[in-house]
């Protein structure tokens, strides 16, 4: 076997269509190439140097990629917001590239926006979430002066009021629950009933809140919001939402005489984790979910509301890849294991939605006859598991590097201090350099932490 296999697709912009006319799903960063000496090259470097340079695990950001992504929202949706969910993937460069692509920023704590705040990201253009708004998110929010707040339920509104200073008036946007059922696994579904976000549409819950929020001449409520859940591969889901939500907009028209000006229909979009899995396209979303809301619009004579969006993986996810090194080999129970140096704390998606991803050499080139093997990764349980079954060269030992695609979305963020290995680094790629984003978490650092007695 031949131990470099290509990127699974020539550079094509991202968010375009495949041959057969399905919403494309590229795995590996349009820039990926054979490397000249073998293995793999993202952003025109080489992943065996950047594996050198940086040690392993690492993780490496396409700049161009995360530009390109943005890009594509941007120019599918010429005349709405497009907010980058930072929950995804955040760092200052990363905050820097948005703003200069401009994007606006979602963001869900004080952590996040003092992050943006610091790096110049201008405050009007933040979105401030969360279900539990700390005192402390919120003052971080009227003190920067954070352009919108979502609410996400009626006991926030007094809480919130109270909180902005007398004569100033304070942006928001009401978070809505569709009763829509969407999203890869049962813990990011966030469009149904019976979970901690928003208020229901159904059942007058939603207008009361809005009932409410009119009421407060501190908070200028300026339209709903809603975001269905994460990893949501058809559009379905979003025009039904559309269907449930203009509705509402109405019976707010006809009962306090207020159309709202924005509507944000939140994130959610799906990638490709492994060859083959279904993508969105930003264009077909923007063609289907915006002649949907026109039509609704139009059937209640409402005006069409400027609508926001807030994407985070497709924007980061595919942006990003993880490097590893192999630490041991082992045929155990008819089954051979490819250990790393990383995983459940770098990448603890595996274990909590049970995803696997593919995974490839980066390093070199190998002649050996190839063999399947689960790559697994360093931590204490037997769930620890990056791919399972996969074919990789029947010479794989310790020391070879592997690279795990679409790894730069809820990676890091979520990443943990299990066993205390240290939370890995960020190299960013572009033109042929790598730069250091992030540097890794130090045992020093993770022992400082601990004060004893
Ligand atoms: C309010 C809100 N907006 C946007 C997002 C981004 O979601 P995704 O990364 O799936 O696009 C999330 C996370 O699911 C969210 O909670
Ligand atoms: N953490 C989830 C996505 C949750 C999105 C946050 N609202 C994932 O890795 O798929």
């Amino acid at each position: 076997m031949a131990m470099s296999t290509a990127p699974a697709s020539p550079a094509r912009p991202p968010g375009s269509s495949g041959p057969s006319g399905a919403p494309a799903a590229p795995v590996w960063p349009a820039s990926a190439r054979e490397a000249p000496g073998g293995g793999l090259a993202v952003g025109g470097v080489p992943l065996a140097e950047i594996a050198d340079r940086f040690g392993t695990p690492v993780y490496v950001m396409d700049e161009d990629e995360v530009r390109a992504r943005a890009r594509a929202w941007r120019t599918a949706l010429p005349g709405a917001d497009v907010a980058y969910a930072g929950k995804a993937f955040l760092s200052r460069s990363m905050i820097r590239w948005i703003e200069e692509e401009g994007l606006c920023l979602d963001v869900c704590s004080a952590g996040e926006l003092e992050l943006a705040a610091h790096s110049g990201f201008p405050a009007e253009r933040i979105v401030l979430h969360g279900n539990a708004k700390s005192p402390q998110d919120v003052r971080a929010a009227l003190r920067l002066g954070v352009g919108r707040i979502v609410i996400d339920g009626t006991g926030e509104i007094a809480r919130l009021a109270a909180l902005v200073p007398p004569g100033a008036r304070q942006r928001v946007l009401l978070r809505v629950v569709p009763g829509v059922s969407a999203g890869a696994h049962a813990a990011v579904r966030t469009g149904v009933e019976g979970q901690k976000f928003g208020v229901p549409v159904a059942g007058g819950e939603a207008e009361e809140a809005v009932e409410r929020l009119l009421g407060q001449p501190r908070l200028e409520l300026a339209g709903l919001h809603c975001h269905l859940g994460s990893q949501i591969a058809g559009l379905g889901p979003y025009v039904t939402a559309v269907r449930r939500i203009v509705p509402l907009l109405a019976r707010v028209r006809d009962r306090h005489g207020v159309t709202f000006p924005e509507l944000d229909l939140g994130g959610g979009f799906a990638i490709a984790y492994r060859e083959g899995d279904p993508a969105v396209d930003p264009r077909t979303y923007a063609e289907r979910i915006g002649s949907e809301l026109a039509l609704q619009c139009d059937r209640f004579g409402l005006p069409r509301p400027r609508l926001t969006v807030e994407p985070g993986r497709w924007i980061a996810g595919p942006a990003g890849v993880a490097l590893y090194r192999v630490l041991s080999v082992k045929t155990t129970g008819g089954r051979t294991f490819a250990a790393v140096d990383g995983g459940m704390s770098d990448n603890p998606r595996p274990a909590l939605y049970g995803v696997r991803y593919t995974v490839r050499p980066a390093g070199r080139t190998s002649a050996a006859p190839g063999r399947t093997m689960t790559v697994v990764g360093r931590h204490c349980e037997a769930g620890d598991v990056l791919a399972e079954d996969v074919e990789l060269p029947g010479d794989l030992r310790p020391g070879d590097v592997l690279a795990v695609p679409a790894s730069g979305a809820y990676h890091l963020s979520m990443a943990s201090a299990y066993n205390l290995v240290g939370r890995p680094p960020v190299a960013a790629v572009s033109g042929g350099r790598a730069r250091l984003l992030v540097r890794r978490e130090t045992l020093d650092d993770l022992r400082s932490r601990d004060v004893g007695e």
